[in-house]
């Protein structure tokens, strides 16, 4: 007899239990068909690294951090200009290169590491943000991001989720600073780069005073793309203007007397001279070469932008860069796209021996 007088006949009992097993099944089955259906559509993310579960807390996606990566690198690049044109650059010496040249700070650098930095911390707090100028913890500023994704971003570029831990990001709030102080606008630079696993996935590169911006994501898409052609024999080559080094003799070294050698100030421009930009102050080269240190948040955005449009940023030995750790590169680099990069490597001087003179 059943409390209160109810009886439960053994017949009952029976299709009650299998009432209870079939919910159980279906509840169970339907979970790991989503889980099956997931592992199957999901690609390996870029970067080789494997997606979280979709939803899970520690996974961003990576068509979200490139629309804001784009919207960072504007929103900086209207700071770079209003302290440009209001002429008041408080410009300061923040230090000497290993070469001895003069690192120089302006409040252009500062405020639009200030809008860069915090958007981006806003909208991806638990994401690894490295930017070349200082950041005040106690600074309050909050920016929000309102999460909308540009309708060319959304054409190209489907959602992509990797772990938030495997991600790097790398902020150039104004590259070619030294440029800058000299009214040499063309050269100025916004950049953002993400990396995953070190492997640099998405670039982005604006000019605040022409707002032109090139983004790429390595298997995703572009707003930009290569040349149809480049000059192989004698190629272009594009180096720096302030930061030579001996790169001048190593280009004539590699290619001849007679190589065009176009000195230009800031990585993002470099890079930009290797891709068809249409843009009245963008020069044209075929080959980017460096040869003094150079930081990670002037040369992440342009590998991957070249990494994704099929060419190559190695170091001079034809080493990968990591996009981890230390914010240095010490082996110099060079940058090609739809060249045979390795003959390239192979052409330069064995800088085993020369390294040494190359500073
Ligand atoms: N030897 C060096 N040491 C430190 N930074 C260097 C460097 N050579 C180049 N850079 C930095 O790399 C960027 C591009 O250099 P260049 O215009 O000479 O090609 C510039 O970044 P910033 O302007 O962001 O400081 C410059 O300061
Ligand atoms: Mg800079």
């Amino acid at each position: 007899m059943a409390p209160m007088g109810i009886r439960l006949s053994p017949l009952g009992m029976a299709v009650f239990c299998l009432l209870g097993l079939g919910v159980l099944y279906h509840l169970y089955s339907g979970f790991l068909a989503g889980r099956f259906a997931f592992f199957m559509l999901s690609e390996p993310a870029a970067g080789g690294a494997e997606p979280p579960p979709r939803g899970s807390a520690a996974a961003v996606d990576l068509r979200e951090l490139l629309a804001v990566s784009v919207l960072a690198a504007v929103r900086g690049g209207e700071e770079v200009k209003r302290v440009r044109e209001g002429n008041v650059l408080n410009e300061k010496a923040k230090g000497k290169t290993r070469e001895g040249a003069e690192e120089k700070l302006t409040s252009g650098d500062l405020l639009s590491n200030r809008r860069m930095y915090h958007l981006l911390q806003a909208a991806f707090p638990g994401v690894q943000i490295n930017s070349e100028e200082h950041v005040d913890t106690a600074d309050q500023e909050t920016v929000s991001w309102d999460r909308s994704i540009p309708e060319e971003i959304k054409q190209k570029i489907q959602p992509k989720e990797v772990p938030a831990e495997s991600v790097t990001v790398w902020i150039d709030p104004l590259d070619a600073t030294q440029e800058y102080t000299e009214d040499l606008r063309q050269y100025v630079t916004t950049m953002v780069c993400v990396a995953v696993n070190g492997k640099p996935v998405i670039g982005v590169i604006h000019k605040p005073f022409s707002a032109y911006t090139a983004w790429a994501m390595v298997d995703g898409g572009s707003n930009v793309k290569a040349r149809s052609s480049y000059n192989e024999k004698t190629p272009r080559i594009i180096v720096s203007r302030s930061h030579a080094g001996k790169v001048e003799e190593v280009a004539r070294q590699t290619f001849g007397n007679k190589t065009v050698i176009i000195p230009a100030g800031g990585a993002g421009y470099k890079v930009l001279a290797l891709l068809d930009v249409a843009e009245k102050n963008q020069e044209e080269a075929d080959v980017y070469i460096h040869v003094t240190y150079i930081k990670k948040w002037d040369i992440c955005a342009g590998n991957a932008v070249l990494r994704a449009l099929g060419g190559h940023m190695t170091t001079l030995n034809g080493e990968e860069i990591s996009y981890t750790g230390s914010d240095g590169n010490e082996g110099g680099l060079i940058a090609s796209i739809n060249m045979n990069h390795k003959a390239l490597i192979e052409k330069l001087p064995d800088l085993e021996k020369t390294s040494h003179k190359l500073d």
